[in-house]
């Protein structure tokens, strides 16, 4: 029989940006040998050449795949994204291509959290001045303008898995939490859901920012919604640079409306840590700057190889999309003994009775289907006798619609 289902030695994977090696740990021990890794991201050009024979890739956070990555990717099956976002990925391209994208949801949350508690704590007693001063001599020895968290009040944008977190963690140093979510949630602890933006800034001595980077959030805070904060209160962003206006954030800093702020994402970041960050926040020692490093502790870093690595050889060994997030997500139970034919079209009438039909026809019994759909594309998993799957392959591929199909066993 003619050997459809690829070597496991021939399936190449591209991990940029430095993924823990526990990613590469866990690709070795699933029989994944065929890894390059790279600690930075690439450009598009240079991304367009090196993707053409790549059937996996891994990038995080600064990695853009275009549309234009997708049209060069033919081999492509999956992209992992080893972090949370997944804005830096033209998720309707991978779709129409048939590449499901995932991502680990879950894993840094608890180091943004408590990042955003400290940054809250040092920004309220001055610290960053401070320590400023002190490195060049100056000893500032003043109660004025420094506060405990106790009793003060945390606005928080975005109430999802960090954002809720943090919540907890704030309360429990006696921190008064509010909301603001275009979803009504059901608030941990006392957390109180409030109706507006607005209401929010206005309320709170602290705001912090845990949204996704959306139509919706492109410059969500201005000079407008700046202008609806307490004097001396203070804004923090560790979610994603274009959520901000920065320019407006530094008028605010420089002509005292916050009292400081903690800026961990900005609208341009640098490809490499061989770049030099430019910033108008660089000037302000009130502002605390971290280089996007909100989920980069060793805790997270490991957890999200592990996780992200662990989906991509379970879509590349058993099918399986569950949990990914631009793809119809299907769970499938392993198929011993028998060829599993995965089979991805645009989701128009027909594709699966036609299926249906070539195998009837060609005597094929199937001994299981799974079928998702989203509003552009059907996922139809089929398990049928070994014997059968060279022609089956033959038949799907000519049906028409499709996009892509494999076989595994
Ligand atoms: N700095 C870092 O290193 C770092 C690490 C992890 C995540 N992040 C960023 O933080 C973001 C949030 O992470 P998460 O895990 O909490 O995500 P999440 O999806 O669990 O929560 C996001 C919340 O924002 C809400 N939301 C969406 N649009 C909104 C809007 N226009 N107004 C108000 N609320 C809105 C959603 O309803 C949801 O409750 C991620 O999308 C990512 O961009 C940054
Ligand atoms: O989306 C995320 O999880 C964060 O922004 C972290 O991204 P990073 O992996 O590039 O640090």
């Amino acid at each position: 029989m003619k050997p459809t289902s690829l070597d496991k030695s021939k399936i190449r994977f591209l991990l940029l940006e430095g993924v823990h090696q526990s990613a590469v740990n866990a690709l070795h021990q699933a029989g994944y040998t065929n890894i390059e890794y790279l600690k930075t991201s690439l450009p598009e050009d240079e991304l367009v050449e090196k993707i053409r024979d790549v059937h996996f890739i891994g990038i995080r956070s600064r990695t853009q795949l275009t549309a234009r990555v997708f049209d060069a990717a033919s081999r492509l099956q999956a992209v992992g994204c080893f972090c949370i976002g997944t804005n830096q990925v033209d998720l309707t391209a991978a779709l129409i291509k048939g590449v499901p994208v995932f991502n680990a949801p879950y894993s840094n949350t608890r180091s943004v959290a408590e990042l955003v508690i400290g940054q809250i704590i040092l920004l309220l007693r001055g610290i960053p001045e401070k320590n400023a001063q002190a490195h060049r001599g100056v000893w500032q020895k003043v109660a004025t303008g420094s506060f405990e968290t106790r009793g003060k009040k945390l606005g928080v944008v975005g109430y999802g898995n960090i954002g809720s977190q943090l919540s907890v963690l704030a309360e429990s140093m006696g921190m008064k939490v509010y909301l603001y979510d275009i979803i009504t949630k059901l608030p941990l602890g006392n957390a109180v859901q409030v109706g507006s933006l607005k209401e929010l800034m206005q309320t709170c001595d602290i705001i912090s920012l845990h949204v996704p980077e959306t139509a919706q959030t492109a410059n969500m805070i201005g000079a407008e919604q700046i202008s609806w904060m307490k004097n001396g209160s203070i804004l923090i962003n560790a979610s994603r640079g274009t959520v901000i206006d920065i320019d407006a954030l530094a008028a605010a800093l420089e002509s005292g409306q916050l009292a400081g702020a903690a800026i961990d994402v900005f609208p341009v970041e640098p490809r490499s840590n061989d770049e030099e960050f430019i910033s108008p926040l660089r000037q302000y020692d009130n502002c605390i700057l971290t280089p996007h490093i909100g989920g980069s502790t060793m805790e997270a870093q490991e957890n999200i190889g592990l996780e992200v690595a662990e989906k991509l050889t379970r879509y590349s060994d058993n099918g399986s999309t569950q949990t990914s997030v631009n793809f119809p997500e299907v769970a499938l139970p392993s198929h011993p003994d028998m060829h599993r034919l995965l089979h991805i079209h645009e989701n128009v009438p027909g594709v699966l009775s036609q299926i249906n039909q070539v195998f009837s026809a060609a005597g094929i019994n199937i001994r299981s289907q799974y079928l998702q759909t989203n509003d552009k594309i059907g996922y139809v998993v089929m398990d049928i006798d070994k014997e059968h799957s060279e022609i089956a392959m033959d038949k799907l591929t000519g049906v028409p619609g499709t996009i892509r199909c494999r076989v595994l066993w």
